[in-house]
């Protein structure tokens, strides 16, 4: 099997390399990034099978801490392709060894249409993960499709503050935030993430958990969407990123070019006292300054 895989994790003052590479691997890393201050791990993989692989490792193990510490795993999806890179999570070992009745769902963003409506994220998830493995049914916090976006984040969030009250969601000991175990997102060309938009007002949101707008430059216009104080008061946050296209965007984010311009919003992501890591395939990876690859 073809392989490659680094990790690097980025710190003030702790800089850990690894390379995994077996006998037929045809990639040679030529450089390194270099050491960055704001504490997230980039992975790189060969190609989006091997990330799916470790990405449902990496899912496993905090769903397996989670229950351990807290008895459930509070965990939010979000669309697009994130969700077949998922899949390996409904495959063996996987579909046997995770504790799925402690799993709760949530969305970091939803598309305001019907759920059985092709754009739905809920619809998504449901056809290439929830049908797939034993989930509570009543565990899954989907949107209100009948009602406004507006009606919809609104009660969105209603369900939320529920949970956070009985601890199925954790809080932040630093903001009133709900603390979820793990936001899983998606990163689009333009650099969105969840339905966070670059330029849009709702980026500067403090006081709503979760927002909508109805004029999203991506179709569907209306959406739901956590804000960013949720999703950096996560204890775990992980951008999956695959193909060429978005390549230019994850060099802009991750080697934090032209600093002083406005955010892109996935470079605002920065979980406060979280962990962040970036999944990326090779294709993703091409433009980071000082990583390149060579056959
Ligand atoms: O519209 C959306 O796009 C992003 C990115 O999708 P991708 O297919 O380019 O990975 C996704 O993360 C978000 O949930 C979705 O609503």
């Amino acid at each position: 099997m073809l392989y490659i895989s680094f990790g690097l994790i980025f710190a003030p003052v702790v800089f850990h390399y690894a390379v995994g590479l077996n006998s037929v691997c045809s990639f040679r890393i030529m450089a390194l990034p270099g050491v960055k201050k704001d504490g997230r791990e980039v992975k790189i993989y060969e190609n989006a099978d091997e990330l799916s692989t470790d990405l449902a490792d990496y899912v496993a193990e905090l769903s397996e801490a989670s229950v351990k510490e807290r008895g459930v795993f509070a965990v939010a999806l979000s669309g697009g392709s994130l969700i077949s890179l998922m899949s390996k999570l409904c495959e063996a070992p996987y579909s046997k060894t995770v504790d799925w009745a402690k799993w709760y769902i949530f969305w970091a963003d939803e598309r305001v249409v019907a759920k059985n409506h092709a754009d739905s994220n809920y619809k998504l998830a449901k056809d290439g993960l929830l049908s797939k493995v034993p989930f509570v049914p009543s565990h899954v916090h989907s949107i209100n499709d009948t009602v406004s976006a507006e009606k919809a984040a609104e009660d969105y969030e209603f369900v939320i503050r529920q949970l956070v009250r009985t601890r199925v969601i954790s809080v932040s000991d630093i903001s009133d935030c709900p603390k979820f175990d793990l936001i899983l997102l998606g990163m689009g060309p333009d650099g969105h993430v969840a339905s966070l938009f670059p330029n849009h007002p709702v980026l500067e949101e403090k006081e709503e958990w979760v927002t909508f707008i109805t004029d999203s430059p991506k179709p569907p216009p209306e959406r739901i969407t956590f804000t960013l104080p949720v999703i950096n008061s996560a204890s775990n946050v992980a951008v999956i990123v695959t193909g060429s296209s978005k390549a230019e965007t994850v060099h802009l984010v991750i080697d934090d070019v032209e600093p002083d311009k406005p955010s892109l919003p996935a470079k605002m992501v920065q979980p406060t006292k979280g962990n962040l890591v970036w999944f990326l395939d090779k294709e993703a990876a091409s433009k980071l300054d000082g990583s390149k690859f060579s056959q």
